[in-house]
């Protein structure tokens, strides 16, 4: 393991944050109705999954496998129809049908902050006010949302609308509006696939300082192996119908990391090779 923390900063006796459990599927099966053929396709059955405390853990595998979907289930867009997932010791969902929404919680569940591959801003909102608004309706102050836009190098944008902002930028605000809220779970979907490759090695860097800066749990879904390996400390490459985890790889670098650091390229190699 590396020599980075959680950022907890209570004098409590040193815990092992990376193996305390913090989201963790458990034997969790869901299917869908394919739009296509109209049967029922098996994405999970039976599948287990821990993402301990402080830990960023990636996703990887081939188009189809089930990445978005482990990554709504475990954000409460999608329920699952059999077995139970809990974040940070609390049931997020089980198998049972129960109310929607907050995939069966009181809707007081864990702070979760959100990175899709498009930014998802608010185009008749400025981008301080995008941020804002992430602050208010989660009970926190708007105030935060200078902060938290310089945090990502946005401080002179802040005041602009998404539209005359470029996509990188944008891309930037969805990262500030994402860490604004202090997450305790931050989830990225393909979050830089969108963006051309130089802008996105900067993104990269980015989050890499913010999570340097304060250690978070996350769930990294990715088509790309060096930002897997670049940017997680687990790395899981599903394979197959019903999805599986297929290996398993730990990224084991201290941060921060060089994009091309030789030890993050032999980790990339190892992933590309389990994917085949
Ligand atoms: N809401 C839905 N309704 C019906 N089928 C769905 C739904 N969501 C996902 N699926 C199906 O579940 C399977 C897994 O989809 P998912 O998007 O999770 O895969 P993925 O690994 O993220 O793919 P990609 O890398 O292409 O984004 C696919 O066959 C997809 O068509």
């Amino acid at each position: 393991m590396t020599g980075t923390d959680t950022g907890t900063t209570s004098g409590a006796p040193a815990e092992r944050p990376r193996q305390r459990p913090y989201a963790v599927l458990d034997g969790v099966g869901k299917e869908f109705t394919s739009a296509r053929t109209g049967e029922r396709e098996t994405v999970f059955d039976d599948f287990s999954l821990t993402v301990h405390h402080g830990e960023l853990v990636a996703v990887v595998g081939a188009s189809g496998t089930g990445k978005t979907t482990l990554l709504h289930l475990v954000a409460g867009l999608e329920h699952p129809d059999s077995g139970r997932i809990t974040l940070n010791d609390g049931t997020l969902a089980d198998g049972s049908p129960g109310p929607t929404g907050a995939n069966g919680t009181d809707g007081a569940g864990p702070r979760l902050g959100v990175v899709f591959q498009q930014p998802r801003l608010l185009d008749w909102l400025s981008v301080r006010r995008n941020v804002e608004l992430a602050l208010t309706s989660t009970g926190l102050d708007p105030a935060g949302a200078s902060q938290a836009l310089a945090d990502v190098g946005l401080a002179q944008y802040a005041d602009r609308y998404p539209s005359v902002l470029s996509g990188g930028q944008r891309q930037r605000a969805a990262v500030a509006r994402a860490f604004a809220v202090q997450p305790e779970l931050v989830l990225l979907d393909e979050p830089f696939s969108a963006l051309d490759q130089l802008t996105a090695r900067r993104l990269r860097l980015l989050l890499q300082d913010l999570w340097t800066a304060r250690p978070r749990t996350g769930l990294l879904v990715t088509h790309n192996p060096l930002e897997a390996a670049f940017l997680a400390d687990r790395v899981i490459v599903l394979e197959g119908r019903p999805a599986r985890v297929h290996a398993e790889f730990a990224i084991d670098l201290p941060r921060p990391r060089a994009p091309e650091d030789p030890r993050v390229f032999t980790h990339q190699t190892e992933i590309l090779a389990a994917l085949g």
